[in-house]
């Protein structure tokens, strides 16, 4: 492909014309209900990770998000200030929880982050996020993450695309130990939550 056919290529992120608007599922949770973490170990909203980012995220409107996130100075990369990298795991934790609402296992197959301003540890990182279109086993979804307050000013944003997957995916790529301590977990919803997405 030379760089005029580039140009006019659509990008991987934007939804075929054959893409269709998201549905959330019946049993969705209502909104304004904290979904609470996924799976104990997971980096991004688990308990069970002293370093992790302890995200909350909450149902919205639709088959939309919101989460907040406070930068630890464990999360730092330049001094004082949140490595972007911590910052893309809370984008891609707040699209990936969006699944959660379509109930719908999926990982994420593409991330494409923007960072708009630096954000200094202690600051508490508003997210938004919403899934936009669904095209068979691909569904497209953006967030935002703002810095004072839920309407101040962007200092993250994310387009994303996530892949439907079974949830053998877990099962035949994960480390033995952990799958199996997953399964055994007596809690039915855990169990099912640990797998909905990537543990
Ligand atoms: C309370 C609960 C809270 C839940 C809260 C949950 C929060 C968790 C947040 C964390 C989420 C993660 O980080 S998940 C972890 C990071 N992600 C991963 O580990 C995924 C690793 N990658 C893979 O396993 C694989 O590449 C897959 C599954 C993504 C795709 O493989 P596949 O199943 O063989 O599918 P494949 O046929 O290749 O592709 C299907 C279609 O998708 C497109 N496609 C596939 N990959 C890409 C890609 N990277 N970029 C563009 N497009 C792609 C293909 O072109 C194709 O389009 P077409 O031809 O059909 O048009």
């Amino acid at each position: 492909m030379n760089s005029r056919e580039a140009e006019r290529a659509p990008s991987a992120l934007t939804p075929p014309p054959d893409a269709i608007p998201p549905v959330r599922h019946p049993e969705a949770p209502a909104p304004g209900e904290l979904l609470g973490a996924h799976y104990d170990h997971c980096f991004g909203c688990g308990g069970g990770q002293p370093h992790g980012l302890h995200l909350q995220a909450r149902a919205g409107d639709g088959v939309s998000i919101t989460a907040e996130f406070t930068v630890q100075s464990a999360h730092q990369g330049a001094p004082g200030l949140a490595h972007g990298g911590v910052l893309a795991t809370a984008l891609d934790e707040t699209l990936g929880s969006l699944n959660w609402l379509l109930r719908t296992i999926a990982v994420t197959g593409r991330l494409e982050t923007d960072f708009v301003r630096p954000v200094p540890v202690g600051t508490v990182l508003h997210l938004q996020a919403e899934v936009t279109a669904v095209a068979g086993r691909k569904i497209y979804s953006t967030a935002v993450g703002r810095t004072g307050g839920p309407d101040g000013p962007v200092a993250v944003r994310a387009q994303a695309l996530f892949i439907e997957v079974m949830v053998d995916h877990f099962i035949d790529n994960g480390r033995p130990d952990e799958i199996k301590a997953a399964m055994a977990d007596p809690d039915q919803i855990r169990r099912v939550r640990a797998f909905e997405v990537n543990p």
